[in-house]
């Protein structure tokens, strides 16, 4: 399987915040968010991969600013790591500025993909070589964050978690 770069499965989304998407703080409501950022997540997964993608698991969000009604708002997801079957997507949002039409960052996550076959099972994804000096930084991150995921989920004993211990002890 060839390797691919992040580039290619950057996906972009520009929507607006409308009334029905907002909370009574009149910005947009949290989950709402969780959902545009998962889709265009999902499609970053499946342009790598281009097989069926799910959800295993969100990894880190930070609501670091609201994001309020009428905002003109920019989902940016693309593959930052990849392993034997998952796919790490780090996921920016930005708000535009209605005057100056800057992008001020608001937001941002990081979700984890599975690539699975059509029975659901787990099925391997073309490695990823970094390009920009940000993406080999968030790629370098990345197996810590997935070691923390693992072992949160129970799915890892903490003393097999090789680059979470490194931290403790460098
Ligand atoms: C192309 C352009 C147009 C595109 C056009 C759009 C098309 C767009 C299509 C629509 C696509 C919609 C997609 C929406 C996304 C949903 O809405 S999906 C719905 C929500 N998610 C689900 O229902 C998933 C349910 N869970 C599962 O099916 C299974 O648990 C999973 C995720 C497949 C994992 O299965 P498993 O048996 O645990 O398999 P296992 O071998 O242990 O783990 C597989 C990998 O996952 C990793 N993993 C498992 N759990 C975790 C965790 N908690 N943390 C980190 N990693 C984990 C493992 O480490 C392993 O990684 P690798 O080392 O192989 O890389």
């Amino acid at each position: 399987m060839q390797a691919k770069t992040p580039s290619e499965s950057v996906a972009i989304l520009t929507d607006l915040v409308l009334p029905g998407e907002t909370n009574p703080l009149n910005n947009l409501f949290g989950g709402e968010l969780l959902a545009r950022m998962d889709r265009a997540a999902s499609i970053a997964a499946r342009r790598h991969s281009r097989r069926i993608t799910v959800t295993a698991s969100v990894n880190h969000v930070a609501f670091n600013r609201a994001i309020p009604l009428g905002s003109v708002v920019t989902i940016e997801a693309k593959v930052s790591r990849t392993f034997k079957t998952s796919m790490e997507i780090y996921i920016d949002v930005w708000i535009e500025d209605r005057e100056s039409g800057i992008k001020n960052k608001a937001n941002e996550a990081i979700y984890t993909f599975v690539a699975v076959d059509e029975t659901g099972r787990p099925i391997e994804v073309p490695a990823i070589l970094p390009e920009t000096e940000l993406e080999k930084q968030r790629y370098d991150a990345a197996l810590r964050r997935k070691q923390l995921s693992l072992v949160l989920a129970g799915k890892m004993k903490p003393n097999e978690a090789t680059e979470l211990k490194a931290l403790f002890t460098e």
